[in-house]
């Protein structure tokens, strides 16, 4: 009986292997799908440890959900180079911008994510299962992309608390994910918070993944990830004029630090 079902395992782990090896649509979906349950079983066994520790939703759920997380690197050989982490070192609260290319950002987020540093997330991710609960057990701010006027009202109660919560807030200022080794232009609420709020904005790059992850083409293996965190700027004095610039200001920054994380060569930058 025990052989029996010995064998059916040792057939269906050979056919596993024969078909990832045949089909790479077959292994990028086995790669994706493993990453998403271990995100639903990293989130079902962190719950209750925040619960536990924390006794329900705050921001110091984070440090659990981090310890969760930075283990999924080693599952895929997924490794970070990280610079520039004493950039982080400001007291008190800012807003932190990055570059947002796929679900696997969750492992690069986690991997510099500084104390008390909370995300700004669509408020869809709430009914992801165990990863919506574990989402909202860390604090991250809900927003409603498919009404601006919501999504302004929350960002401006934000910078109301964030002073007195002492809190640093990260931003995806693309909105989306974005995998094509580019950015995407940024929208402008991360920067009206910044200077609502009087705090320094700190970007963070991470160099393209387009080399090792590519939904289109299938590809998903193993990989470096370049993560820069650069110098902070500081929006005091700053008004509601001034967004635009500091916005302008940021995407060029962290776009030619993507072009040379990447190793991008510099026809790339001046051909868009
Ligand atoms: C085991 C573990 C499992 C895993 C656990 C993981 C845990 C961590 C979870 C992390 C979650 C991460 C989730 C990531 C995301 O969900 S990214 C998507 C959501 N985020 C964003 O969209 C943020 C960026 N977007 C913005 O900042 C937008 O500006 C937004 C505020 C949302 C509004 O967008 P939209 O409706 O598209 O409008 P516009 O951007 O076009 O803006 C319209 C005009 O309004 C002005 N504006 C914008 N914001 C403000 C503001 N706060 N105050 C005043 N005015 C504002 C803006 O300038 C435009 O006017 P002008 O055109 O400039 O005149
Ligand atoms: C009862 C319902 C059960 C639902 C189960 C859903 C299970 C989901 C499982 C795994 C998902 C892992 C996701 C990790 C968190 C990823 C956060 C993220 O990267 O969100 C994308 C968002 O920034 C932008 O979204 P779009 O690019 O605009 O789209």
């Amino acid at each position: 009986m025990e052989l029996g079902w010995l064998l059916w395992g040792a057939g269906v782990l050979l056919l596993l292997h024969v078909l990832m090896e045949l089909s790479p649509a077959v292994n990028f979906a086995l790669r994706i799908g493993f990453y998403c349950l271990l995100c639903v079983v990293g989130s079902a066994l962190a719950a209750p440890v925040c619960l536990l520790v924390n006794g329900g939703r705050t921001v110091k759920n984070m440090r659990i959900i981090k310890t969760v997380v930075k283990t999924f690197k080693y599952f895929f050989g997924v490794r970070f180079e990280v610079k520039g982490l004493e950039n982080f070192e400001i007291e008190g609260p800012a807003i932190i911008v990055s570059n947002h290319q796929s679900i696997l950002d969750m492992m690069g987020l986690m991997e510099v994510l500084p104390d008390d540093c909370v995300q700004v997330g669509k408020k869809e991710l709430m009914y992801a299962g165990t990863v919506g609960l574990i989402i909202y057990l860390g604090g991250v701010i809900f927003i409603n992309r498919k009404s601006t006027t919501s999504a302004k009202m929350v960002m401006a109660e934000v910078a109301k608390t964030m002073a007195a919560d002492k809190v640093k807030v990260w931003v995806y200022p693309e909105g989306t994910r974005n995998c094509t080794g580019d950015l995407l232009p940024f929208k402008k609420g991360a920067f009206h918070l910044a200077v609502q709020a009087q705090v320094p904005v700190i970007p963070v790059v991470y160099s393209s993944f387009t080399t090792f992850y590519n939904p289109k083409k299938n590809l998903f293996t193993s990989g470096k990830i370049k993560v820069e965190v650069l110098p902070a700027i500081e929006t005091k004095g700053l008004t509601s004029g001034d967004v635009s610039d500091l916005t302008d200001r940021c995407f060029r920054t962290m776009r030619e630090t993507l072009f040379r994380l990447s190793g991008c060569p510099s026809e790339a930058k001046d051909s868009s």
